[in-house]
């Protein structure tokens, strides 16, 4: 989910550079040919179609980092070239060029490739012949510093935001919005590509009883202790929602039939044991478990786990119920 938030808006990001790229480059196309400068022609084009390519496949293949950083690249080593072989007439480009390296990588990515950039048309381009090398100099490390320091801080408001859009903020797991969206990638995934998730909802225990005996803040407590324990006793790629209250939502994406009761029976166990309140009474925490079956949707799902989850607190609570099967 957070990265889908930052690649969408990474691709944002992408198209409006190549239609920028594309209709500032195509002007000179015209110029260069009616001044029969050639070799310009066919590097502008070069540059146009290079930019129109990598911004298409990033598109449909949704690779954007990859094809953003490949970009990035392009972009610099063409306007290098650019100044090489047309001098003074393209020397400008390099100050668009350098800025807009930083929305395609990371602020310090862009800096060192600005500065490769840089240094590289100083050794290699006679341009400095006609312009002030100290002028260059100056401009240009204003330039790349400036945008470095904005770069950053806007790649900084948007952690922010991507947290404060995904995460729950009393326990630190993910909010409802994002596990929407994964539930959703899951079941797709698992419908085009065969994988196993499995889904599970946990409730604690008696928990009313946990804020009635210590108060609210003792609860609020517990809950953070709760995702802590859980999340360290999952891998990396499973993820724990909060659902609402003390129900929490825990998606595996993928995981083998035979699998299921031991990951899930060792995790009940775990919280069972590190779980306490400030006195050291332990609460448990019922499971309500419902592996993937074809055609299920976010609807279909959740309601299969919450029955199974309905049955486990039926069953004297301290448990875990399959939704097909009770173990
Ligand atoms: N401290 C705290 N309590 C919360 C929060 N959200 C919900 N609760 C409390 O969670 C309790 C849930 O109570 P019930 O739905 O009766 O569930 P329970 O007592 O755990 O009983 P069972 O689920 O049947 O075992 C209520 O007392 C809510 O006030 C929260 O963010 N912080």
């Amino acid at each position: 989910m957070i990265n889908q938030l930052q690649e969408k808006y990474q691709l944002s990001l992408l198209l409006l550079l190549g239609s920028v790229a594309m209709f500032g480059i195509l002007p000179f196309v015209a110029i260069r040919y009616a001044e029969g400068n050639t070799s310009a022609v066919i590097i502008d084009i070069m540059l146009i179609l290079g930019i129109v390519a990598l911004v298409g496949y990033a598109y449909y293949s949704k690779r954007i980092r990859l094809i953003s950083a490949v970009t990035a690249l392009f972009i610099n080593v063409g306007v290098v070239i650019v100044v090489i072989a047309n001098g003074f007439e393209s020397f400008f480009w390099v100050y668009p060029v350098f800025a807009s390296t930083f929305i395609l990588i990371k602020p310090i990515e862009a800096l060192c490739l600005n500065i490769i950039a840089g240094v590289s048309l100083i050794v290699l381009s006679d341009i400095f012949n006609t312009v002030s090398l100290a002028s260059y100099v100056i401009t240009i490390t204003m330039l790349s510093m400036s945008t470095f320091v904005y770069a950053s801080h806007s790649a900084k408001q948007f952690r922010l935001l991507e947290t404060l859009n995904t995460v729950d903020p009393l326990t630190g797991a993910f909010n409802r919005r994002a596990m929407n969206t994964d539930i959703q990638a899951a079941l797709a995934n698992a419908e085009r590509n065969g994988t196993q998730p499995l889904l599970a909802i946990l409730d604690l225990d008696y928990f009313k009883k946990v804020n009635d005996q210590y108060g609210h803040g003792v609860g609020d407590q517990v809950l953070k202790d709760f995702v802590a324990i859980t999340t360290s006793h999952i891998r990396n790629y499973d993820r724990l929602y909060r659902f609402g209250g003390e129900e929490f939502v825990l998606l595996i994406p993928g995981i083998s039939d035979d699998q299921h009761t031991s990951f899930i029976e060792n995790l009940r166990t775990a919280i069972k044991k590190e779980l306490t309140t400030p006195d050291g009474k332990g609460i448990t925490v019922s499971f309500g478990v419902t592996p993937w079956q074809p055609k299920a949707t976010i609807d279909t799902w959740l309601q299969r786990a919450d029955e199974a989850l309905y049955q486990a607190k039926e069953q004297g609570r301290d448990c875990a119920v399959f939704s097909n099967k009770e173990r």
